[in-house]
Parts: structure tokens; C-alpha cells; sequence
């Protein structure tokens, strides 16, 4: 019989080699013929033991003899599904999580330590509280305490610190901890709203209208292979988190428009534009990774939208564009700190560095992209990351550069005007909108100097 924690530890130890947790989790799930709770249960437990990594590690060096660092690799990933399901996993009692965890240690090289593995989990029982508390001693350090408590990186801790309360950035933290929801877009140009959300209710799946959206749904209950949903092979609809949705209603594009789409691909806001469009005019879809095209290209098609053209490169260095567009969009690439829920190793990829790069690679594509606006033009700016360093440094920056260029803080009657700011940016705050975190700004050239 397979066992699917045995299957859970070969992902993890190609993660701790460098792999993606979700390639690594494709690869062993492939070779396997699971029951779909197995699957499941495999899936929570690669997912979960990535992200509570550093809260894992904390409890091997409280609980061990030696540091987590100093264990043998696969003995630290064994602790880590261990300790992950008595911590995280109620469903699954004590024992058989302590019990096959020594089975794994046992099996996977270390016969001589399951007494060792054995001692260290049951050490772990007798002192959770009775409320199920996780009996962690945390250090007074604000950022080091809900870095080990919620299993983030410092630095990451110290940028919501920076812009949050103690209280709201360890919602923040509890936000990123949880898994996250699905959120469709409604295609108009196929249907309506109201003949999806009953075709999803004929088919037992759950679903829930968002404020401000007029054409999202959330799902609710869980829905299966996303591909067998009523209306997925008719194009009625494509998922796209609500946030993500907002970016295409600042943009504001209208029928006939020539708009530019700087960083398209897979194309969830190119099609959107289109839809928005009603199909008609032009939307360029540019991006420099042409498998992500290829995606970008078959939504399109599945939606059986017209007006999108593609334009593979680098968005720096395109000039035929210049003067061009009506409205520009520069969705641009950055760390993802607004999305850390949909990405179990995102947190451990992304540094300072990282960020800095990226900082610089976006002040680049807006200074060139805006060249392609038409005078008294738009352009959108949005990230899905939360770091000031790649959105209000980009935008500040560029306005002080541009002086044909300004803010344009979104009408009261925009989706988006409940997430703007004093400065006229917007910005979407898990947790306070429980949707994934979202930077946007809306520019507009005011003269054609520029
Ligand atoms: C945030 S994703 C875009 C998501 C897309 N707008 C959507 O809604 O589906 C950023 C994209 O920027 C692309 N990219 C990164 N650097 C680029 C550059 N210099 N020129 C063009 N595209 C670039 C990446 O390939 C990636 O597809």
C-alpha cells in the first residue's frame, strides 16, 4: 500500500534541494495512483511543512538535543511532517502522527533514532497546553517573535512592522497562513453573473457575490478539478483573485481604445481589458517569457476574444510603440509579498536583494512604458507585493522625474475607490479586505513633451 507520508517526505526532500514545493509535489504526485484524500492529505503536508518551516525548525531546537541545522537532512524534514501534523493538523490524533512518523525515520535511514523521534514528539504532547497552544518559547524581539511564531522571515516581518500595527501585522501573518480562496471572473461577452452562479449551484458548488466586483465570485465550497466546473470549456469564465480583478477597472479601457499591456502573459488582466473593451479594438499583450504567452494565448481563445495581438520581448526595449496607446498597463513583476498564501516557498525565495533588483528592473519598465502613452493618456501601475520599495518608491520616484505626468486618484464611483489613500494610490490589505494584497496606481500624461 503507498503511504502518502512516505510520498510527502520524497517532495519535501526534493524541495530542500532546491526544488519548487509545487513542482516537487507534481513530480511525486505523478508516479502515484492516490485516493483523492491521500492526495490531499500529501498536498497539506508538503504545503503545510514549507511554509511553517521556520516555526518547525524552532520546535526541532527547543525540543532536540542538537539545533535543526545540525540534524541530518532528511531526519529535519522527518521532524518537520511530524511536529507539522501535531501542530497544525487537528484531525489526525497524536499518536498516529508520533507513530508514523518514527515508522518514516525508521524506513528512511534511521533505525537507530526512532527511539530519539519517539521521545522528542511525546516531550512535545505532554507540554501543549490543554487548549492545543503550541508550547514555543519566543523571543521579546517583535519581528523574531512573529517570524517563529507564524513562519516568516525577519526582514519580511520588519516591512509590514513598518507600515502596520503589532496587532494588524500578526493578522497579516495569520492572513498568509491560511489557504487561499478561489475567486472566478464572469466573461459578459459569453454570459451573465447570474446564469453562472446558478449553474455552479446546480452542480453543488457554493459560491459567494464580492463587494464592489460586478463580475466575481468566490467559491465557497470546494469545487474539485477546476476544468470540471459548469462553463469552464464554454469561456464563461476565467479565475483571477478579486484584487487582480480591480486592476482592469482603474484601468478603465473603452471599446475601440488602443491599449498596451507591458507585462501580459498568462493574461488574466490582457483578457480582462478585452472583455472590458467589448472586444473591440486593440490589446497588444507583450511579455518576455513566451511559454507564459502560450498560456496568455489559449485563455484568449477559450474566451473567444478578438482584439488581442502578442508581442513577445522585453518591454524595456520596445520603440515602436512610442505615442501609441491610449492606456497602458504595467502589471509589473515583482516579490509577491501580497500573495505569500498562494506560494508555499515564496517566503524563503524572496530576500532584501531580490527586492532591490526588482525595484530597479520596475523603475525601468514604467519610465519606458509610459513613452508609450498618447498625450492626455493613462497608465496603470500594479504589483501584488506589499513592499514600499516596489510601489511607492516607483511611483514617487517617477512623478518626480515626470513632470507631465500625475496621480489620478480613482472616482467615486470606481471599484476601487474604497481601496485608495490620501497620496491617490490604492492599496489592498489582506487582511482588512481578505483579498490578496494588491498595490495599484493610476497616472496620466497631461501634455505630449514627454
Ligand atoms: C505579474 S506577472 C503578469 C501577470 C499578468 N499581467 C496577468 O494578469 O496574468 C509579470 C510578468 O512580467 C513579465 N516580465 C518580466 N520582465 C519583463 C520585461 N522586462 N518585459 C516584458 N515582460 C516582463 C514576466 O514574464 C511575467 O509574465
Amino acid at each position: 500500500m503507498i503511504n502518502p507520508r512516505q510520498i510527502a517526505f520524497l517532495a519535501l526532500r526534493d524541495v530542500h534541494k532546491g526544488a519548487y514545493a509545487d513542482v516537487a509535489l507534481d513530480k511525486v504526485l505523478q508516479k502515484v495512483k492516490l485516493q483523492d484524500s491521500d492526495r490531499r492529505l500529501v498536498t497539506e503536508l508538503v504545503y503545510g511543512s514549507v511554509r511553517r518551516q521556520r516555526t518547525l525548525d524552532a520546535l526541532i531546537d527547543q525540543f532536540g538535543k542538537k539545533k535543526a541545522h545540525q540534524q541530518p537532512k532528511d531526519l529535519r524534514t522527518i521532524l518537520h511532517l511530524g511536529f507539522y501534523q501535531l501542530c497544525y493538523q487537528e484531525r489526525i490524533p497524536a499518536s498516529a502522527a508520533v507513530n508514523t512518523t518514527v515508522q518514516l525515520a525508521k524506513e528512511n535511514g534511521f533505525p537507530g533514532l526512532t527511539g530519539f523521534v519517539n521521545g522528542m514528539l511525546r516531550q512535545y504532547i505532554r507540554q501543549t497546553g490543554e487548549n492545543g497552544e503550541i508550547p514555543l518559547q519566543l523571543p521579546e524581539n517583535p519581528a523574531e517573535r512573529l517570524g517563529i511564531l507564524h513562519s516568516f522571515p525577519d526582514w519580511i516581518i520588519q516591512v509590514w512592522l513598518e507600515q502596520l500595527s503589532f496587532a494588524e501585522a500578526e493578522q497579516l501573518c495569520e492572513w498568509m497562513n491560511q489557504s487561499p480562496t478561489i475567486d472566478l471572473r464572469i466573461n459578459p461577452l459569453r454570459t451573465s453573473i447570474d446564469v453562472v452562479e446558478q449553474a455552479l449551484k446546480s452542480a453543488d458548488v457554493l459560491v459567494k457575490r464580492l463587494p464592489h466586483l460586478p463580475q466575481a465570485l468566490r467559491l465557497i465550497s470546494n469545487s474539485g478539478a477546476i476544468q470540471n466546473l459548469p462553463g469552464f470549456r464554454e469561456g464563461w469564465w476565467v479565475v483571477q483573485d478579486s484584487s487582480a480583478q480591480l486592476v482592469s477597472h482603474l484601468l478603465d479601457p473603452q471599446p475601440g481604445e488602443v491599449i498596451i499591456d507591458a507585462c501580459a502573459a498568462p493574461g488574466g488582466k490582457t483578457t480582462h481589458i478585452a472583455e472590458l473593451m467589448g472586444d473591440k479594438g486593440k490589446v497588444w499583450a507583450c511579455d518576455r517569457t513566451a511559454s507564459r504567452l502560450r498560456k496568455l494565448q489559449e485563455n484568449a481563445r477559450r474566451l473567444n476574444l478578438q482584439s488581442i495581438e502578442i508581442c513577445t520581448g522585453d518591454s524595456r526595449e520596445f520603440s515602436q510603440f512610442t505615442h501609441t496607446a491610449d492606456r497602458v498597463l504595467l502589471d509589473a513583476p515583482c516579490s509577491g509579498l501580497g500573495t505569500l498564501h498562494r506560494h508555499a516557498d515564496a517566503r524563503w525565495r524572496q530576500t532584501p536583494e531580490t527586492v532591490q533588483q526588482l525595484s530597479q528592473l520596475q523603475k525601468e519598465l514604467l519610465s519606458h512604458t509610459a513613452k508609450f502613452v498618447k498625450a492626455g493618456g493613462v497608465l496603470v501601475y500594479a504589483t501584488c507585493t506589499l513592499h514600499p520599495a516596489e510601489n511607492e518608491a516607483v511611483i514617487s520616484q517617477f512623478l518626480a522625474e515626470s513632470p507631465d505626468w500625475k496621480i489620478e486618484p480613482p472616482s467615486a464611483d470606481s471599484p476601487i475607490f474604497a481601496y485608495s489613500t490620501s497620496q491617490g494610490w490604492c492599496k489592498v490589505w489582506p487582511q482588512r479586505h481578505n483579498m490578496d494584497g494588491f498595490f495599484l496606481a493610476r497616472l496620466r500624461k497631461t501634455n505630449d513633451s514627454g
